[in-house]
């Protein structure tokens, strides 16, 4: 099982996302969390930000959709051309038709919970996503606590994928640090949203490198 690392820009330098995103150069992806107000209760930016990112990034972007509507407004931005586009389950009216139309635009889609939304009434239609991600936050800030007990919801999705025979890649976003990336790792996960501790530490690159050799040892040895 491969490990990604995709460092979140909400904890990045906003007035110079350019070189923040330079600061990463040897991450997996880039995380962008585009938030509206809404949905969450915190604002970030919208489609013509992530255009902009889309034009300098030499990564792939993860954008994390933490907005209302999702069935109007996700895909102008699979439009844009980006590498991934996560909407949540509980912002979409109909996450089959979505899922469907991101990607015939041409980007992966993924299909994101909150904390206290359940898996199971998901797990027939993973055939439809390319990713799950399994918030271990609240989502709507940066640098909060790493909630453990979502590992049960990483572990009945990576059974659910076998037993498809699908390749879904299991994403978890909140509170990923050194300490607690292989407890996620363990429970199946292995495309990994880190923020405040990449952006946090002295040296991104080194950050990038210890989560990823501590989630390929877990992965390695169980
Ligand atoms: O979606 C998010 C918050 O809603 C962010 O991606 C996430 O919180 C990353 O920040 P950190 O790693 O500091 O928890
Ligand atoms: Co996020």
């Amino acid at each position: 099982m491969t490990a990604r690392i995709q460092p979140s820009i909400l904890s990045a330098d906003f007035a110079n996302l350019q070189s923040e995103l330079e600061r990463v150069g040897t991450a997996d992806g880039v995380h962008v969390d585009v938030m509206d107000n809404h949905f969450v209760p915190n604002l970030t930016f919208g489609p013509r930000m992530v255009e902009a990112l889309q034009r300098v990034s030499a990564l792939p972007l993860d954008v994390h959709l933490m907005i209302t509507d999702a069935d109007r407004w996700a895909p102008g931005y699979a439009e844009l051309g980006v590498f991934s586009v996560t909407f949540h389950a509980e912002a979409a009216q109909d996450p089959v038709a979505l899922a469907r139309r991101i990607r015939q635009i041409g980007s992966r889609v993924a299909l994101a919970l909150k904390p206290g939304t359940a898996v199971d009434p998901y797990l027939e239609l993973l055939p439809e996503f390319d990713q799950v991600l399994v918030m271990t936050v609240e989502p709507g800030f940066g640098g909060q606590a790493f909630m453990a007990d979502m590992m049960p919801k990483l572990r009945t999705l990576r059974a659910a994928a076998e037993r498809h025979g699908i390749e879904l890649w299991l994403q978890v976003d909140g509170g990923i640090a050194p300490e607690t990336i292989g407890i996620a790792a363990e429970a199946g996960a292995d495309t990994f949203v880190a923020g405040s501790s990449v952006y946090g530490a002295a040296d991104p690159d080194a950050a990038i490198a210890a989560l990823r050799e501590t989630a390929a040892a877990v992965h390695r040895h169980g």
